[in-house]
């Protein structure tokens, strides 16, 4: 585009984002001018520098990223090293377009950089920014390029920026890399090929992220038209990572890698060619992808002798002990029995993430290739407990299924039963249960014979289990059989990461939002009586009533807690999914998705919580 003049750029994008005029301005760009209009309701014509952080807030909001950013400085620095001559500084930014890492060109040009806060510290987020290559590559997870006057503030028409997104080793979206020039002279071709120099540096630098956390796998590069990916497997040949672009040739998911999946059924081994050769991958529907070449795990390199258990099925665990040492220790005591079919019995209060921590155990033990079945036995009468669980002949109750059923204990067979609130199992069928676990074996009701199970057994309760046993409220021999091993699940109150969960929560929840410190200072500050989940819902109500992508305490729903009960938790919840109709003028669907629910599942919250809707 030609450049124009601050007041000509405002009619400009108002006309082209109202859809009336007919301009040269790429779809991707005028998209992104509607959202600042529509969605974040920005003004093109308003100055001043962006939001930036203290040198505190720097390093809190750098602590996660220390290792991408530690792993991708030799290829950051080589890329400064090639630009450098254009008059392109450098940066690396976190999902939310905050810069945490800069290399600024040479004195004459950095000093307009310095000027204009392009430096670590500031943030560059589409919703504060408007159209930005750093802001808009986030939000759309593509690389761009934005040419001068196709940034939709004008004050920022002297740069041009091209800009990759950065994928962790799950795939998932990590961060950006972002080269910006201030040279009028610079051409729209010149810097295409800048952008295609940071897009291969940026491959590199997601290939060195992988490596090193699968550096206990073996790893086979993935030949795709648009550039090879890599995937990881364990001694076993069980998949355990695939990066995004693997994940796309081959059609893998995170379902697919979290149950173990069984390498032999993307790739063919050639023995003939040397230990581990592989001379072709398959994708998930048989059609050939091409051959691949495979690197060895780190430690067979350095010869470690100790076979250490394949990397990435504990991901899961590792990832919700995070850096609390109390659950540290206790992934490291279910390391070493991970494998025995010792029942495990989790305690904790609500909303700790018990059955994330069930689900998180099945997939790092060598069940993960069979089923995970849960129930709730709080959620039940005691007659559909009793039919769900040990199943039930052809007729043998009024109203059964004309087949019957074999019930869950024998769905759960090679895999993990998960049984939640199960101190609220009532007694009788704590008898059943026990003597499924003495005999392996289950009588479903009106069987003439048993039937041989082989599970493994988790349980889950927020009560005091060892209490209730010695008050006769739950039986004894039955406690102690559940506990095999018992995992405590400490409160989000008393985790010694709470401030990494509450980054880790807010990135999620309200993914393009940024916390202000006073903000800040009330999440961390709060005792949160539901835990993780209602600081999820905190922080997802946060992310839709938040203004220019900041989250302020005015966003934060956080009631005086002393001893709050469920009934407050549900209000809290129904709170979230109001506003969300609210701001989506009733539509459920939308707000279904801005809540990151299915549709089906609001639609029964809206029922149980009793919410008034216009549909
Ligand atoms: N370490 C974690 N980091 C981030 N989110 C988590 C973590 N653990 C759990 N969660 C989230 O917290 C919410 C509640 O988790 P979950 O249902 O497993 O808790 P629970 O202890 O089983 O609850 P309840 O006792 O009410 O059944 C879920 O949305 C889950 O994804």
């Amino acid at each position: 585009m030609a450049s124009l003049s601050a007041s000509n750029h405002v009619a400009r994008v108002l006309s082209v984002a109202n859809h009336v005029a007919d301009v040269d301005a790429s779809s991707r760009i005028a998209n992104s001018w509607r959202r600042c209009l529509v969605n974040h309701k920005l003004d093109p014509a308003r100055q001043g520098p962006p939001q930036t952080l203290t040198e505190a807030e720097i390093r809190h909001v750098a602590g996660p990223m220390e290792e991408t950013i530690r792993l991708a400085t030799p290829e950051l620095d080589d890329l400064a090293r090639v630009l450098r001559d254009a008059g392109y500084c450098v940066n690396l930014a976190d999902a939310n377009a905050t810069m945490l890492f800069s290399r600024l060109p040479g004195e004459a040009d950095a000093r307009l950089f310095m000027d204009w806060k392009i430096y670590t510290g500031s943030n560059f987020a589409e919703a504060c920014e408007g159209t930005n290559g750093l802001g808009t590559c986030l939000a759309e997870q593509k690389p761009i390029l934005v040419h001068r006057d196709e940034h939709f503030r004008a004050q920022w028409h002297m740069f041009s920026c091209a800009v990759a997104p950065l994928f962790d080793h799950a795939g998932h979206l990590a961060g950006a890399i972002n080269i910006t020039s201030c040279r009028e002279d610079l051409e729209r071709a010149a810097h295409q090929l800048a952008l295609a120099v940071t897009m291969e540096a940026t491959r590199r630098m997601e290939g060195a992220i992988f490596r090193d956390h699968f550096r206990n796998a073996w790893i086979a590069t993935v030949p795709g038209d648009g550039g090879s990916g890599l995937l990881a497997y364990d001694d076993d040949r069980r998949i355990v990572g695939a990066c995004r672009s693997a994940r796309a040739l081959l059609g893998l998911t995170d379902g697919l890698i979290a149950s173990g999946i069984d390498l032999s059924r993307y790739v063919k081994f050639d023995h003939s060619r040397g230990v581990d050769e592989l001379v072709e991958l398959r994708r998930a529907d048989g059609r050939p992808v091409g051959r691949s070449h495979v690197a060895p795990p780190l430690r067979a390199k350095s010869m470690a002798p100790r076979r250490e258990a394949p990397v990435g099925r504990f991901d899961a665990l590792h990832r919700l002990a995070g850096h609390d040492p109390a659950m540290v220790k206790s992934v490291k005591r279910l390391g070493a029995v991970i494998d025995h079919d010792l029942p495990v019995l989790l305690q904790g209060e609500t909303g700790v993430g018990k059955d994330v921590f069930a689900r998180a155990i099945h997939a790092a033990s060598n069940r993960a290739r069979n089923d995970y079945v849960a129930l709730n036995c709080a959620a039940m009468p005691e007659s559909l407990i009793d039919a769900e669980l040990f199943g039930y002949e052809a007729g043998a109750f009024t109203g059964a299924r004309r087949d019957g059923s074999k019930g869950l204990i024998v769905q759960a067979h090679g895999g993990t039963l998960f049984l939640d609130e199960i101190g609220d199992m009532p007694i009788a069928l704590q008898t059943r249960l026990l003597r499924v676990l003495e005999n392996r074996e289950v009588w479903p009701l009106g069987a003439l014979k048993p039937v041989a199970v082989d599970i493994r057994l988790i349980s889950a309760t927020h009560r005091d289990l060892g209490r209730m046993a010695e008050e006769g409220a739950f039986r004894a021999d039955l406690y102690f059989r559940l506990r095999g091993m018992e995992v405590r699940l400490p409160a989000l109150r008393d985790r010694a990461d709470r401030d990494d969960i509450i980054r880790q929560i807010a990135r999620e929840e309200a993914p393009g939002c940024r916390l202000s410190s006073e903000a800040w200072a009330q999440l961390a500050a709060y005792p949160y009586p539901g835990n993780m989940r209602q600081l999820r819902h905190v922080l997802r109500l946060a992310g839709c009533t938040a203004e220019n992508g900041v989250i302020t305490d005015a966003d934060l729903d956080l009631p005086p807690f002393g001893g709050r009960t469920e009934p407050d938790l549900e209000a809290s919840e129904r709170a979230t999914i109001v506003e969300a109709l609210r701001k989506h003028g009733g539509r459920v669907t939308e707000a279904a998705r801005a809540l990151k629910l299915s549709r089906a599942t609001l639609y029964r919250k809206i029922k149980q919580l009793k919410i008034e809707t216009a549909q």
